[in-house]
Formats: structure tokens, C-alpha cells, sequence
């Protein structure tokens, strides 16, 4: 009897749902009508729903973050400073969060536990970049910094880290960084007791350095002073472009249009970078051609690339692409990074007048006032190495690192990471983290004095230059040069802000940090030998 009835009840229904699909309208009930569309609907929403499930079975949850508009997600509400925005992020929603950015996902990893997920326990995973449309237009993705992980990176990074930026080879060229700060103090000393840009002339220090490393011998006299102008302000624009969030790179079918204009505002800067890097190698191979090559004896990173690349002998040979590439990513990469941290530093010791009376003092002791500051002083400065390290600490210079991008589905802190998401690993919020520091927000370098903590990425409390296969390229150098620089600005001259102006510490976010007001500051000699100074 029931079964009878349910029969008669399926074909009722089925001639009711056959009767409407056919369009044969005769005596529509419109109820029908809509309770079959309803169901309809939920149906394949169901089996939806079941299929997705099934699949995800066993798979951790998404992580927790804002829900974001349709389509645009949370980039609307995305502020210019990003690291504290992200921050404050993560204060709401937990070390992992989930940001979704036009088609784009964000993960932002704001934990010393999570930190450590990315960049040790998961390392090779974590290891490839998602390399930003501006990034691509600077070198084609084949420089160190972005391009993915594999032999081509693993030979690139080889030849800069354990050649041109090894301990051995920096030692070799010591003359030049102290042929260049050298230079500043000299004219820091014209101009005392006048406000100096302590930013400015120490970019043109560090770039100086750099640049003669990398081609010294070709670009000399005046050309190399109007170089290091221009070479300023076309890499503070790269960088300061390559920091801020692009809608080409959210919604890549619309990156033909570049809706901010973004990469016509790269397009002259990169232009100029490359015109000027390519005609330092022209000018190099003429002058190989013309007087014969110098092979042998070492002259400069240039001339010791080049070689590599004629010896072509290996699986993944160098190209005439990767050199430029490789010199780019030490102009571009090497000089901001450093010049902003001795900024800051200078900034925070100058903001604690104590914390500069107790430098000066290690220095008297160390090298003393009838001396010259030498780079083999540093290890013998375990204050001002304390100094460097607390300024790094609350101001590191790539606050969320370079963004990493997993290569497969992983998890993270129990939530599931999808393939080719973009990472940001909040370097900068971990490094105020009130429950790891005390008095996370003081500038106290005691507080690294006999502490464990280096820069060798090995503690996810401090690693600020970042940790595991990606860590920074440069450290070796940059230690050299920031502890080098900080040491004779501190050697040199007392410092003070000109007289009526406020010292302002606030922070501009960039894929480079930098003070938001440059520091304008008056160096006062306080060497009592003129020699000194030349
Ligand atoms: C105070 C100065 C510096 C700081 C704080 C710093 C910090 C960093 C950080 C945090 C990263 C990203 C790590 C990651 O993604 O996990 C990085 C990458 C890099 N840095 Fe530095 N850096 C500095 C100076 C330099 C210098 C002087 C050079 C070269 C002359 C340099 C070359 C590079 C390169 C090539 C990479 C990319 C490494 C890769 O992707 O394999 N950096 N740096």
C-alpha cells in the first residue's frame, strides 16, 4: 500500500517537474514551480558541498582571518603601513591568519612557533618566492632574490655567498669600505657643526662600497659621485614600488592594464638601472678586448663573473643575464637594507643620549681618542654590536622578509596552506612581542649584552635577516658595514637634532623600512686631532 502510494506520489511529481521542463505550461502551479527550483538548487549545493567535504577529508581547517568583499577580499581595507596593519591582524586573529587579496591568498605567520614552520621545518617547501609583476620587470625573475628554488638559484646564491660575499673576500677588499666612510667623516668634518642627512650620506657610502666591489676599477672621479646621486633615486623608487600592494598582482588577468600605473612609474627607473649596469659591462669587455684580459689577479666582482662565465664548465652556466641579474640584486639589495639600519640607529642612540655616552666610552677604551676606528676593532665592541643588534630588533629592514610562497599544500600552526599563496612572515611584529620581550617598545641594547641571540636566523624570536635557505645573501657584508659605520659616526663626533627640531622615530613601511621624516642631525667633532678627520 505505501509503496504503492510513494510510486504514485514520485510520478505525480515527476510528471509535474517533466510537465514544467517541457515548457507544456497547461495549469503551471506556481507553488510547484518554485518548490521545484528551490530544490533543485539545494540539491547541487548539497553534492557540492559533499563532493568538497570528501575531498578535504582529513585536510586541516583554513585558517581564521577577516571575511573580506566579494571579489576584492580584504584589499580595500589593506593600510599603507602594512606591517602594523598585519600585526594588528594577528592580534584579532590568532599567529596564522588568512587574507584573502582580489584572486590572490595571503597568509600572514605572525609567531615565533609558526615562523619556525616556515622557515626550518618546512624549509624547501617554503623556499620558492611569489614574485611580484614589478620584480619580474627589475631582472625577469632570474636574480637571486626571486627566482624559485632550484639549480639555477642554488648556483647563483653559491657564487655570491661563498665568493663574492664570503668573510675571505670581504677581508680582501676592506680598503675599499674603509677607503668610503673614510670620505664621509672627512666631509661630515667640512660641514660640522651644520645638519647633515645622516641618511643620504650614508646610502652614497654603502653604494660607493658596493659599486666599487662590484665594477670599482671602470667608473671613476666625477662619473662615480653623479652615479651614486642617480643610483639613489632610482632604487629608492624600485623599492618603494615594489612595497606597495599592486591590484596587477591580485588580479593578474589584469595586469595588461595596470590600473595604478605602477610598472609605468618601475618602467624609467628599471630602464635607467639596467642601462647603466649594461654600460659598465660593455665598457668592460671593450677594455678586456682593447688591453687584453686581467684574469688572474683580482680586480672586481665584475671581472671574476665574467670569467665564471667563460669558463662555462658547470650543469647551469652562468649567462650574461644572471651577471647583470647578480649585480643588480647586490646595488638594489645591498644598499638600502644597510643605509636605513644605520639610520635608525643612529636615530635610537641619539633619542638615549646614555646609551651614546656608554658606545663612546667602549670606544675610548677599545681604540681611543688618538686613533682611527679600523673594521678589526669591531669583534672588540661587544656594546655597539648590542646597539646594532636592539636596532635591528625594532627596526628590522625587511620587516615581513621577502614574501615566500610554498610549493605544495602544507600546513602551518594546524591550519592548511595551499600551494602558491603569498607568505608574510612578520618579522617585525615578532620582534615586539610582549610576551617574549620585556618592554618590547624601549630602545635597550643591554638587553642583548651576554644574550644568545645572533643573526643566524637559529631563535624564531630574533632573526632579522630572515632564517633557512632564503637568509639573507649580504649578512656577512652588512654586519661589516653597519657595525663599521655606527662605530666611526660614534668615534667621530657627538650628535645632537638641530637646535629647535623634535627627533621622530615613526616608521614608513616599504619592502624596505624607513624613518617616515629622515634624520636631520649636527655632528660635533670630538677627536682632538684634525688628522683624524682626513
Ligand atoms: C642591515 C642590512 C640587511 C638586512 C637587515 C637584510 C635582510 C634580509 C632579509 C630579511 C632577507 C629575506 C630573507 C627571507 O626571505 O627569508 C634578505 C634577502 C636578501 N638579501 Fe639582505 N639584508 C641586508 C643587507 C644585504 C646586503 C648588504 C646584501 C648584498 C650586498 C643583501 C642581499 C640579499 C639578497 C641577495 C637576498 C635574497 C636571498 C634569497 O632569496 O636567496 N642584503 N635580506
Amino acid at each position: 500500500m505505501t509503496l504503492i502510494s510513494t510510486s504514485l506520489r514520485f510520478d505525480y511529481s515527476y510528471s509535474k517537474i517533466w510537465s514544467w521542463l517541457s515548457k507544456n505550461t497547461n495549469g503551471i502551479d506556481d507553488f510547484s514551480r518554485l518548490f521545484f527550483t528551490i530544490v533543485g538548487i539545494f540539491a547541487v549545493f548539497w553534492y557540492t558541498w559533499m563532493y568538497i567535504r570528501s575531498k578535504n577529508k582529513g585536510k586541516p581547517p583554513s585558517p581564521p582571518g577577516p571575511r573580506g568583499l566579494p571579489l576584492v577580499g580584504s584589499l580595500p581595507f589593506l593600510q599603507p603601513d602594512l606591517h602594523s596593519y598585519f600585526a594588528e591582524l594577528a592580534r584579532t586573529y590568532g599567529p596564522v591568519v588568512k587574507l584573502q587579496l582580489g584572486s590572490k591568498l595571503g597568509i600572514l605567520v605572525t609567531s615565533p612557533s609558526a615562523a619556525r614552520e616556515v622557515l626550518k621545518d618546512q624549509d624547501i617547501v617554503f623556499a620558492n618566492r611569489d614574485v611580484p609583476v614589478a620584480g619580474m620587470l627589475l631582472t625577469g625573475g632570474r636574480d637571486i632574490v626571486w627566482n624559485p628554488y632550484g639549480p639555477e638559484w642554488r648556483m647563483l646564491r653559491k657564487v655570491c655567498v661563498l665568493k663574492m660575499l664570503s668573510n675571505a673576500t670581504l677581508d680582501k677588499v676592506y680598503s675599499l669600505r674603509r677607503r668610503e666612510v673614510r670620505e664621509t667623516v672627512g666631509y661630515m668634518h667640512s660641514t660640522a657643526g651644520s645638519p647633515v642627512n645622516v641618511g643620504e650620506q650614508m646610502f652614497l657610502t654603502i653604494l660607493n662600497v658596493v659599486t666599487s666591489m662590484l665594477w670599482g676599477g671602470t667608473v671613476e672621479g666625477d662619473a662615480r659621485a653623479s652615479l651614486g646621486a642617480e643610483f639613489r633615486h632610482v632604487i629608492s623608487e624600485v623599492t618603494e614600488i615594489l612595497g606597495l600592494p599592486n591590484i596587477s598582482d591580485f588580479f593578474p588577468v589584469l595586469a595588461p592594464l595596470d590600473l595604478q600605473g605602477l610598472i609605468k612609474r618601475i618602467g624609467k627607473p628599471v630602464e635607467r638601472l639596467n642601462g647603466i649596469v649594461d654600460k659598465i659591462i660593455d665598457q668592460r669587455l671593450k677594455a678586456e678586448r682593447e688591453i687584453g684580459s686581467t684574469a688572474g689577479n683580482f680586480k672586481d666582482f665584475l671581472q671574476f663573473l665574467l670569467q665564471l662565465k667563460d669558463e662555462e664548465d658547470s650543469k647551469t652556466p652562468m649567462t650574461m643575464n644572471h651577471i647583470k641579474a647578480l649585480l643588480l640584486d647586490m646595488v638594489v639589495g645591498g644598499s638600502e637594507t644597510s643605509s636605513n639600519s644605520i639610520e635608525f640607529t643612529l636615530a635610537e642612540v641619539i633619542n638615549k643620549p646614555e646609551v651614546m655616552r656608554k658606545a663612546q666610552q667602549e670606544l675610548e677604551e677599545v681604540v681611543g681618542k688618538d686613533k682611527i676606528v679600523e673594521e678589526t676593532h669591531i669583534h672588540k665592541l661587544p656594546y655597539l654590536l648590542a646597539i646594532m643588534k636592539e636596532s635591528l630588533r625594532l627596526h628590522p629592514a625587511l620587516p615581513l622578509l621577502v614574501p615566500h610562497s610554498p610549493s605544495e599544500d602544507c600546513s602551518v600552526g594546524g591550519y592548511c596552506i595551499p600551494k602558491g599563496c603569498r607568505v608574510f612572515v612578520n618579522a617585525w611584529a615578532i620582534h615586539r612581542d610582549p610576551s617574549v620581550w620585556e618592554n618590547p617598545l624601549e630602545f635597550n641594547p643591554d638587553r642583548f649584552l651576554n644574550s644568545k641571540w645572533d643573526f643566524s636566523g637559529s631563535d624564531f624570536n630574533y632573526f632579522p635577516f630572515g632564517s633557512g635557505r632564503r637568509i639573507c645573501a649580504g649578512m656577512a657584508m652588512a654586519e661589516r658595514m653597519v657595525l663599521y659605520s655606527i662605530a666611526t659616526l660614534l668615534h667621530s663626533f657627538d650628535w645632537k637634532v638641530p637646535e629647535g627640531m623634535k627627533l621622530d622615530l615613526t616608521e614608513k613601511f616599504g619592502i624596505v623600512l624607513k624613518l617616515k621624516n629622515p634624520l636631520v642631525a649636527v655632528p660635533t667633532p670630538r677627536l682632538s686631532n684634525t688628522a683624524l678627520y682626513e
